[in-house]
């Protein structure tokens, strides 16, 4: 938590390079590299998403260069969604801490507090998955409770639960639906939001940071991924979604 606010206050950016390798092996780690180079200046920080890494024969080798590759101040979120019993739990934490170097996850609170405790280790940021960006997380995310609100609700006021006990718990909210990052901004007014969606997906930039940022004018990560990666000019695509997002955030006096 503290390298992040760190990092977004000197680099003044709310930016989180999603890092979706596709193409052939030959050539992925020489991008990689390349986007991490060319985009590290304007990162608040980079998210790899753990599946594009699978994928691969080498892909957890190729998954630990990158962060490697990742200069220290710039925290990184490993993207697994986990989601285990406590036991296992703790083994997905060792995985995406100590034998990939990352700073912080995702993770999916489904099967309850024991999916997502074991994360919570001094020093890490963990993403609860509350509403998330795809068009049909409606289907089981919005099913109204018997004790009022909805599925979503019940995932943030969890995390809120969890960070006050643990500290160091953030939500994951898309950029596709304003209403619902408004919303769970309401009910967990200072946690941090991982917010996947703008670009490829068409979230709305505004409208998220209106509904989302916080009044000291952080709290967000806005994520983009294949914008980036396909990106003729990643630096380019980097710097200027980074500047769109500040429009949107109070002037520092
Ligand atoms: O609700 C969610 C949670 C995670 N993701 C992930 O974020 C990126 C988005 O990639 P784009 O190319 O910018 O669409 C990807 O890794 C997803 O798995 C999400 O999209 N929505």
């Amino acid at each position: 938590m503290e390298k992040l606010t760190q990092r977004v206050q000197y680099a003044n950016s709310l930016l989180c390079v999603g890092l979706d390798p596709v193409g052939d092996d030959a050539q992925v780690a020489h991008r990689l590299a390349k986007v991490i180079d060319q985009t590290s200046e304007y990162a608040a920080a980079f998210k790899p998403n753990l599946a594009f890494f699978l994928s691969r024969e080498d892909g957890v080798k190729l998954l630990r260069e990158t962060v490697q590759r990742i200069p220290e101040s710039i925290p990184v979120i490993l993207d697994g969604k986990f989601g285990d019993i406590a036991n296992t739990a703790d083994h997905y934490a060792r995985f995406a801490y100590d034998v990939v170097g990352a700073d912080s996850v995702t993770v999916n609170p489904y099967m309850g507090d024991d999916a997502i405790v074991p994360f919570a280790r001094p020093g890490k940021l963990v993403f609860v998955l509350a509403k998330t960006s795809n068009k049909p997380a409606h289907s089981l995310q919005d099913m109204a409770l018997l004790s009022g609100g909805a599925l979503s609700d019940a995932a943030a006021s969890i995390t809120r639960q969890l960070d006050e006990a643990h500290g160091g718990i953030g939500l994951v909210v898309g950029a596709t639906n304003a209403e619902a990052v408004a919303r769970t901004r309401s009910l967990t007014p200072q946690q941090w939001f991982l917010v996947p969606g703008v670009g490829a997906q068409g979230g709305d930039l505004e409208a998220t940071m209106r509904a989302g940022l916080r009044p000291d004018g952080s709290g967000l990560l806005i994520n983009t991924s294949r914008a980036i990666w396909q990106a003729a000019d990643a630096g380019a695509a980097a710097r200027e979604l980074m500047e769109q997002i500040n429009q949107f955030r109070p002037v520092a006096v």
